[in-house]
This record gives C-alpha cells, sequence and structure tokens, in this order.
C-alpha cells in the first residue's frame, strides 16, 4: 500500500481505553503503522509530580560543574550519569546538549567471561545529596511510574497489532531488566559558540529499544519528526502530555507494523532559554537473539512501502544476530570517552574509533 503521509503527531486519549477502546486501538494501529510517534494524554502521572520533576532537572543542572563531573559517565562503564555538552555524537556531528543518563537501580554482575551486555548494568551516579535534596528519590520515582506506563503502553501495542496483550512484554523484556531515562537540556543558540551550529541531537532513531516515552519539561520548540516524504514536523510542548515513539527493536521484531520515526531536536532560538526534556526508554532485552513476532497478514498489508529517513544506517545485522553487543557498541560510538576507558578492545575489534570518525552504527 502507498504510504499515507502525515503533517502532525495525532494526540491519543488514554482515558478512551476505557470509554471507546476498539476506537482507541484503531487509531493507535494508524499512529503506528504510519507515524510511529504520537502524543498521549490522561497518562496517570501528576502533572504536580511532574513540575517537581522539572525544577529539580533544572537544578541539577545548575549545579557547578564540579559537582556534575563527579557524575561524569567515564566513572562507569555502564553509560550512566553525567554528560557534558558536545560529549556526545550523533552521525558524526557533536550534539549541543547536556545530559544526566539514570536508571532504576541494580548492581552491577559483570565479570570478564560474562556477556558484555551485563556490563551495562549496574548502579546510578547521584549528586550529593544535600546539594540537591529530594532528587535521587524523585528521579527514581519517575522511572518507575513511566515504566508502568510504557508497560501498559507496550500491552495496547500489542492489542493495536493483533496479538494478546502481553506478548511483547512476554517476549521481548525481563522481569529484572534496566531500562535507561535522561534529563536533558538543550542550550539556545545565543548560549552556544557559533560554530557549534544548532543541532541539539541529531537525525536519529531510536536504537534496540521498544517505546520511548518524552517528557517536554518546558514549553520551548526543538523537537522534529521527519515524514515520510524527509519534511520535519515540529513537535511541540502540549501541556499534560507525553510524546511516545517507536524504537528499532520494536520495529525489527513486530515486522515493520510499528515505525521507528528520525527524529531531531534542534537548539533553541536566540533569547527564550534552555530548552529541557526527560525520556525514559522502554528496553528489550539483551541477553538473547530475538526472532519477531507473528502480526496478522492484514495489519501487515497496510504498511508504508517507502520511508525517507536521515538515520539510515544505523540498525544493522549485529542487533538481528545479538542485540546486547548490538547496545554496547551503539552507547560506544556515541560516548567514546566511556568507549576507550572500558571497551577500547572491542571498540578497535569493530573498527569503532573511540577519537573521531565515522563509525556506521
Ligand atoms: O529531547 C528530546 O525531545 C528528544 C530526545 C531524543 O530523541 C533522544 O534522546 O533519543
Ligand atoms: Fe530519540
Amino acid at each position: 500500500m502507498a504510504a499515507i503521509d502525515f503533517t502532525y503527531i495525532p494526540v491519543l486519549d488514554l482515558a478512551t481505553v476505557r470509554t471507546n477502546k476498539s476506537a482507541f486501538l484503531a487509531d493507535l494501529q494508524h499512529a503506528l503503522i504510519h507515524v510511529g510517534f504520537f502524543y498521549v494524554k490522561n497518562h496517570g502521572i501528576a502533572p504536580e509530580f511532574l513540575d517537581g520533576l522539572a525544577k529539580l532537572a533544572v537544578g541539577y543542572f545548575d549545579l557547578p560543574l564540579d559537582e556534575k563531573l563527579k557524575t561524569d559517565k567515564i566513572h562507569s562503564p555502564t553509560f550512566l550519569g553525567y554528560s557534558i555538552q558536545g560529549n556526545e555524537i550523533t552521525k558524526d556531528k557533536k550534539d549541543n546538549r547536556e545530559q544526566f543518563d539514570f536508571a532504576n537501580e541494580l548492581p552491577a554482575t559483570w565479570s570478564e567471561g560474562r556477556h558484555i551486555h551485563e556490563r551495562l548494568t549496574g548502579p546510578n551516579l547521584w549528586p550529593n545529596q544535600s546539594r540537591l535534596p529530594g532528587f535521587r528519590q524523585t528521579v527514581l520515582s519517575f522511572h518507575q511510574q513511566a515504566q508502568e506506563l510504557a508497560e501498559s503502553l507496550a500491552r495496547l501495542v500489542a492489542e493495536a497489532l493483533g496479538l494478546e496483550p502481553n506478548a511483547l512484554l512476554d517476549r521481548y523484556v525481563l522481569p529484572n531488566q534496566q531500562h535507561r531515562a535522561k534529563l536533558i537540556k538543550y542550550p539556545a543558540v545565543d548560549q552556544l559558540d557559533p560554530q557549534d551550529g544548532t543541532q541539539g541531537v541529531g537525525p536519529h532513531r531510536d536504537t534496540a529499544s521498544l517505546l520511548t516515552l518524552l517528557y517536554q519539561a518546558n514549553s520551548l520548540p526543538g523537537l522534529q519528526v521527519q515524514n515520510h516524504a524527509g519534511t520535519w514536523i515540529d513537535t511541540p510542548a502540549i501541556p499534560n502530555t507525553f510524546v511516545v515513539n517507536i524504537g528499532t527493536g520494536l520495529e525489527y521484531l513486530v515486522q515493520n507494523a510499528a515505525i521507528a520515526t528520525t527524529h531531531r531536536v534542534l537548539n533553541p532560538p536566540p533569547g527564550l532559554g534552555p530548552r529541557y526534556s526527560i525520556p525514559f526508554f522502554l528496553g528489550a532485552r539483551l541477553d538473547a537473539k530475538l526472532t519477531p513476532i507473528g502480526i496478522p497478514q492484514h495489519i501487515l498489508d497496510q504498511r508504508p512501502q517507502v520511508v525517507v529517513t536521515d538515520s539510515a544506517h544505523q540498525f544493522n545485522k549485529v542487533y538481528k544476530e545479538d542485540p546486547g553487543l548490538y547496545a554496547v557498541l551503539n552507547r560506544i560510538s556515541s560516548h567514546r570517552d566511556v568507549g576507550a576507558k572500558f571497551y577500547l578492545q572491542l571498540a578497535q575489534e569493530h573498527g569503532i574509533s573511540t577519537t573521531t570518525s565515522s563509525t556506521g552504527y
């Protein structure tokens, strides 16, 4: 079937799951197959809680640099913690954003001889409690609420694709898996060097995960989604909503019946101050090769044939053979200093430069 292109991102109301579930699932199915992005409202996470979280995110980035550097990713092979602006690379260009990566707290279990993906799992790096009271507790509470919301969306996604509600979670998510999330600050362009450009984060698809939930923590513009013709569609913050998008893991596992759509963030225009956002990524298990699930033919028949993307070649056959290895290689190529410190031999084996140049992952 020809692609039905999109010019805006649909808004789905989770309250209709109780009042008119079949209409909700039809809208969701359309969004999965044709857009790969949607907003959800009436998601059940309290607005006052999210306001408090947003204030703590601003408070974290306002800490003195030496405090933030105590939580730098370089201190841990998990790639959890702080990255200074310009440290992350997308499509071989530096991203103009500062971030704090966190996850549900799990102990480190990796030791020599175990699969390398286990080295990504471990505890968070927290700033000093007295510098930011309530930060740890609020951030972990957000993580738990976002995970519950993401899992209930994964059940609805399964139903919208003609599967049993738990089909995706049972096959592709482990009960005690670590799911990653981030606090992000995008400075406005007048707070950057002119040669830094306006790439907050470059065009990409969310790799190897199932679903992303994104809370746009203030009202500044910047997020854009690429439609099938290659046009960038603005995705503004809508109060009390999350933006949901599909990861390349789910896209592969449901045979492209949900599309992992390319997106990017531009730094805000001069004078507006920074944009803050908080994504949560529902990961797919990394411990085994995963096989796609059977999707009813009448749903597969609706898939668009050709989709233009500025992030081609990001998802290669390594994922299909070994998702855990893929996840590690992907982390190394985004954060090359951590890669050089903890994964140098692996990076070299896979041709990933830990200094500059192209990677292909
Ligand atoms: O900050 C945003 O709005 C999007 C972030 C994003 O796409 C990502 O971190 O994968
Ligand atoms: Fe993304």
